[in-house]
């Protein structure tokens, strides 16, 4: 009889956590590579499980992949750690139980950590390690990211026709991270292969049978449920669980009658879980019929304001659009800067864009002030968010905040590191690049949480991302904003040019982008502006004429601006006809350069309409 076969008619007992076992017993080096320096502990555990009925056990290869080895310097010894730890588990199981081949998922939340191509290749690896070794079957599990999961199976089914196993991790009841719904989950998995399709980790049993009861008795697979002990708390330092060997016991009734046939435990459960579960379905066969509970996911669209503009994406598609940024101060006190907000307001800007923090140094609140411009000068805000100040729980708060303030227009860039700011020792915190950023608030306007929960209500917002030119292979930057438009961003908004030249290369290498761009150009105001631009920034040169022509005005402040926007005016110029979008940068809060600009494009725009109606 093999594995599958026995769960035609029989409910199987698997064993539980390996990892918190070891670290409760004080350990807390790589727990895969003490298959190498202590196999007696390792077995002894694998013991413990089979005395307490587990009659499927797993390898102590969890995390025995190049990159999570690597974390310890240990990447050289994946074969050594995968094969002793597959031959451990077959030494305590002595033919008498299935020993499954673990492999645990890279990903959790943060998908741009490691490429698809990494993943594979270090699953290639330790996949085929565990096979050589003979064992029963293979399991994957603890899988938050349900394309790494899927990608993962389709290679091992093609390496084995052994049994495998396929566990995902839920953040919410019933649902995946990217949204999917656990049954259609499960169903792809089926289609993908998997003999046994279930649960693992993260949740303990009330929401694992919660998520159940939404599923069908899987029709061309088995179901798999190993839940945690409990949720996690955090004491002196450590994450513990709870010890409820009896709740575990009612617990494994509820699984039984949900479907599930293979039922084991993860993260907090020990051998006392698994007697606790063994004892309880000892005799009992497992069910093929149940009653489903549907609980429909309610995501409304929320109606258009009758007022509202188009979001910047569309209004720079059809015409010249001009946004400006204005700078929220970085002292207490916001009168120059509402000036300069109604005044550009008045030369007619499509939208103030307002940087989150920049140059990593603290600034009054974009989002504050931001609200204050939209119902006081009734200016459409556009907000930048970094991936810098907050983490994964505040960057969705603020989008859900954002959202309610009706606040739709966001700039999802990576920030500029702490160590450039007035802070250097602030934590720079980068839960999130800006590629997952963008596909956050992507998944936002689907009415779908970071975690894969509804939202209640898709939000609307308008999503740019950002563009450097100002470097060395322009070809690699495109490719950038390509992966940033896969990922869900609209548009685009470049840090500033300083070239004609640049501007025209911009263009010959974006012009099969649909997306549209807008064109960054900040006035200098001063000879010493420039030199510092020239020096200083990143990425920045200006050409010897600019410079000459600062050089000649240095004396004079009033020549000085007016030179900086005659400078500023040509750029325009290359940008007017090339792209519909320019984003002027206000210097220092200098507005009144951004005024003049601004009239300049809505003058050369009649200028071009007159044209247009002359010409017929
Ligand atoms: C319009 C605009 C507005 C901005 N607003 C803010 C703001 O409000 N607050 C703030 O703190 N910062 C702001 N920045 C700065 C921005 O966060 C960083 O300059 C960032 O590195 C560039 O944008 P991104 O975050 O989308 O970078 P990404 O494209 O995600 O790049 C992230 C990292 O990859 C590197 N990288 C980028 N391109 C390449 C390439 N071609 N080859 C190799 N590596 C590359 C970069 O060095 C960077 O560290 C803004 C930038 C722009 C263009
Ligand atoms: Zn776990």
């Amino acid at each position: 009889m093999g594995l599958l076969e026995d769960l035609k008619t029989q409910i199987l007992i698997a064993d539980g956590a390996m990892g918190t076992l070891l670290y409760s017993h004080g350990i807390s080096s790589c727990f895969e590579e003490l298959n190498l320096l202590n196999n007696d502990e390792i077995q002894k555990i694998h013991e413990a499980y089979l005395q307490a009925g587990a009659k499927i056990i797993q390898t102590n290869t969890y995390g025995a992949n190049y990159p999570k080895l690597a974390r310890y310097g240990l990447e050289e010894s994946v074969k050594e750690i995968n094969i002793a730890g597959a031959r451990i588990a077959k030494k305590a199981a002595k033919d008498k139980a299935y020993v499954l081949g673990t492999i645990g998922g890279i990903r959790s939340f943060k998908k741009n950590t490691i490429s698809m191509d990494e993943i594979k290749r270090s699953f290639r690896e330790q996949l085929f390690y565990l096979l050589s070794e003979n064992i029963d079957g293979i399991l994957l599990e603890t899988f938050y990211d349900f394309e790494e999961l899927k990608t993962l199976l389709s290679i091992a089914r093609k390496e084995t026709n052994k049994p495998i196993v396929t566990n995902v991790s839920l953040h919410e009841i019933g649902v995946l991270q990217d949204g999917t719904h656990l049954s259609d989950a499960f169903l792809e998995l089926e289609e993908l292969g998997a003999d046994i399709v279930g649960l693992n980790c993260r949740l303990g049993p009330y929401h694992m049978i919660r998520s159940l009861e939404e599923v069908p008795v899987p029709k061309h697979s088995f179901l798999s449920v190993y839940p945690n002990a409990s949720l996690p708390d955090y004491r002196d330092g450590r994450l513990v669980y709870e010890t409820n060997e009896s709740y575990f016991a009612e617990s494994a009734i509820k699984f039984r009658e949900q479907g599930a046939r293979l039922i084991g435990g993860c993260c907090g459960t020990s051998p006392k879980h698994i007697e606790a579960m063994a004892r309880t379905l000892k005799g009992l066969r497992p069910i093929s019929e149940k009653i489903v509970k549907h609980r429909p996911i309610e995501v409304n669209s929320i109606p258009e304001p009758s007022d509202a503009t188009p979001p910047l994406y569309e209004t720079v598609k059809h015409r010249h659009s001009v946004i400006v940024e204005l700078d929220p101060p970085k002292k207490l006190g916001i009168s120059r800067f509402l000036e300069g907000a109604k005044a550009l307001k008045e030369a007619g800007i499509d939208a103030l864009t307002l940087a989150d923090n920049s140059l990593a140094s603290p600034r009054i609140s974009n989002s504050a002030i931001g609200s204050i411009i939209k119902q006081e000068v009734n200016v459409k805000p556009l907000i930048h968010i970094t991936c810098r100040d907050r983490n994964l729980i505040g960057l969705q708060s603020h989008l859900m905040g954002l959202h309610t303030l009706g606040m739709n227009e966001v700039l999802a860039v990576t920030g500029d590191p702490s160590k450039i700011g007035d802070f250097p020792g602030a934590t720079s915190v980068y839960d999130l690049s800006s590629f997952d950023l963008i596909s956050l608030i992507k998944q936002f306007n689907e009415g779908i949480s970071y975690s894969g929960k509804s939202l209640g209500q898709k939000t609307n917002f308008s999503i740019a991302a950002a563009f450097n030119p100002n470097v060395r292979h322009l070809d690699k930057a495109v490719l950038r904003l390509e992966k940033k438009i896969s990922c869900g961003a609209h548009y685009f908004i470049t840090q500033p040019l300083y070239s004609e030249n640049q501007i025209l290369e911009v263009y010959e290498h974006t012009k099969h982008l649909k997306t549209p761009i807008y064109i960054g150009i900040m006035p200098l105001t001063s000879a010493r502006n420039a030199d510092f631009i020239h020096h200083e920034v990143p990425g920045i040169t200006l050409s010897q004429t600019i410079r000459d022509r600062m050089n000649a005005v240095s004396h004079d402040p009033l020549a000085s601006e007016l030179e900086g926007l005659s400078i500023a005016k040509s750029l325009i110029d290359a940008a007017y006809d090339l792209f519909n979008g320019i984003y002027l940068i206000t210097p220092f809060l200098r507005y009144e350069m951004t005024v003049e600009l601004t009239k300049y494009i809505h003058a050369k725009q009649l200028v071009n309409a007159e044209r247009r109606f002359i010409n017929g």
